[in-house]
C-alpha cells in the first residue's frame, strides 16, 4: 500500500528565548510538515522539512516550492517519489513521511530489524549556553536531572569567558560529565590553539568545529592534543572527512536535515563506528517530529548511543503533537517517543494544499 494523499501544513513555534544561529537572532522556528495518508484513511504518516535560517541554503519558502513540485509531478506522471537532487531537508522531510507510513502499515518502527532487543535509551547532552551564571545554573539542574553529558557553546568573542566557564564546570563535575565544546568554526587556527591551551587539562571530550578553515584540524590536534568534531563541515566539505587522520576526530554531529537524508546519515554512522569516532544525532530545533525520528535512528544503530544533541525541545515554548516530546532522567525513550510523533495536533498548523498522488 502506497500513499493516495499528501497534505502540506506550515507551523511557526516561538522560542522560549530568542536563539542565535551563526549570528542570526530567532524569535520563532518555521516548517514545513508533509502528512501522507493511505487511501483507506487507515494510516497517516508524518515528516518535516524544516530548512533554518542561517544553516541551510534552502529557506522555507523555497523548500515548500520544491516539495510542491515534487507531488505535484507524481500525482502527474504517478512515477516513484524521486529524492535525488531535493535540497537536504526536502528530501529528508520527504523520506520521514514515507518510512514513516511503511512503519506504520508494518506496526514496526523504520529501522526495525527481525528479532530485535529492546531498544536502548538514548542519553541527551544538555545544552549550555549564555552567561556562565546561566550556564552553572542550568548544568547543575540538568546534572540534577540525570544529564551525563554537556555541550556548551563557545566563540571567538568570548573565548575568556567560556574557558572560564569550563574550569567552573571541570571543577563542579570533573569527571562525572563528559563536557563537549561547540565553536561553530568561528576561530582562526591561532585564536583556538590559545584557547584550547587556557583549558584545563582533558577537561574536554572534543570541540566541534573548533576551525574557521577545518581542513587545519590535524595541525590545530598535533598542537592542542584534542580532537575536533564535524558537523557544518560535513555537509559543506563532505569529501574532507576522508582526508583527515580518524584520530584528530572525536565524534560525527549528524545533524539528518542538512546531511540529506537518511543514507547520508547512515553511511557516516558506519564511519565513526569503524574509526572509533562518536556518532552525534543532533538537530537544528525541528519539531518533535523529526526529534522522534533521529532518537528511533539513534537507538537502531548502536546498542549504547553517544549522548545526543536532541535537547532542543527546550527551547521551543509549544509543541505540535498531543504528547509533547519529553526527557526523563537526561536520556529519551525513543520507541514511546516515535510512537507519539503519529499523533499530530493539526489545529495548530496552517493547511497549505493537498495533493492527490
Ligand atoms: O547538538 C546539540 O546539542 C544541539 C543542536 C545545536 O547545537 C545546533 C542547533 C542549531 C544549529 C546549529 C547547532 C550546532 O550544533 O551548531
Ligand atoms: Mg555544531
Amino acid at each position: 500500500m502506497t500513499a493516495s494523499y499528501a497534505y502540506l501544513y506550515r507551523y511557526s513555534l516561538p522560542f522560549n528565548e530568542p536563539v542565535t544561529v551563526r549570528g542570526r537572532r530567532l524569535l520563532q522556528r518555521d516548517g514545513v510538515l508533509l502528512a501522507l495518508k493511505t487511501g483507506d484513511g487507515k494510516h497517516t504518516a508524518w515528516g518535516e522539512i524544516a530548512p533554518l535560517s542561517g544553516l541551510h541554503r534552502e529557506t522555507t519558502e523555497s523548500a515548500e516550492r520544491q516539495i510542491v513540485e515534487t507531488l505535484a509531478m507524481h500525482g502527474e506522471s504517478g512515477a516513484a517519489l524521486m529524492t535525488e537532487g531535493l535540497f537536504p531537508s526536502v528530501r529528508m522531510g520527504l523520506e520521514m513521511a514515507v518510512m514513516n507510513l511503511e512503519a506504520s502499515i508494518s506496526g514496526r518502527h523504520p529501522f526495525s530489524v527481525p528479532g530485535e532487543s529492546m531498544l536502548p535509551r538514548v542519553p541527551l547532552n544538555a545544552l549550555l549556553m549564555g552567561s556562565t551564571d546561566v550556564v552553572l545554573l542550568r548544568a547543575q539542574a540538568s546534572y540534577q536531572e540525570g544529564y551525563r553529558a554537556f555541550k556548551l557553546k563557545v566563540g571567538k568573542e568570548n573565548a575568556e569567558e567560556a574557558a572560564a566557564a569550563v574550569h567552573a564546570l571541570h571543577r563542579l563535575f570533573g569527571s562525572q560529565v563528559e563536557l563537549r565544546l561547540d565553536a561553530n568554526q568561528s576561530m582562526p587556527l591561532d585564536d583556538a590553539i590559545a584557547f584550547a591551551r587556557e583549558l584545563p587539562k582533558n577537561s574536554v571530550t572534543y570541540i566541534e568545529e573548533p576551525l574557521l578553515q577545518p581542513r587545519d584540524i590535524p595541525e590545530y590536534h598535533a598542537k592542542t592534543g584534542i580532537r575536533s568534531a564535524l558537523d557544518e563541515t560535513l555537509w559543506q566539505k563532505p569529501g574532507l572527512l576522508g582526508a583527515l587522520p580518524p584520530e584528530t576526530i572525536g565524534a560525527l554531529v549528524l545533524k539528518p536535515n542538512c546531511l540529506g537524508g537518511v543514507a547520508a546519515v547512515l553511511n557516516l554512522v558506519r564511519y565513526a563506528a569503524d574509526h572509533n569516532m562518536q556518532a552525534v544525532f543532533s538537530s537544528a530545533f525541528e519539531s518533535s517530529i523529526s526529534l522522534g525520528f533521529y532518537a528511533i535512528l539513534a537507538a537502531a544503530t548502536s546498542v549504547r548511543p553517544a549522548a545526543c544533541g536532541l535537547d532542543t525541545f527546550r527551547h521551543l515554548k509549544e509543541d505540535i503533537q498531543t504528547t509533547a516530546f519529553h526527557a526523563e532522567g537526561g536520556s529519551l525513550d525513543a520507541a514511546s517517543l516515535y510512537l507519539d510523533t503519529r499523533e499530530v495536533r493539526t489545529t495548530n498548523l496552517s493547511l497549505a494544499s493537498v495533493w492527490t498522488l
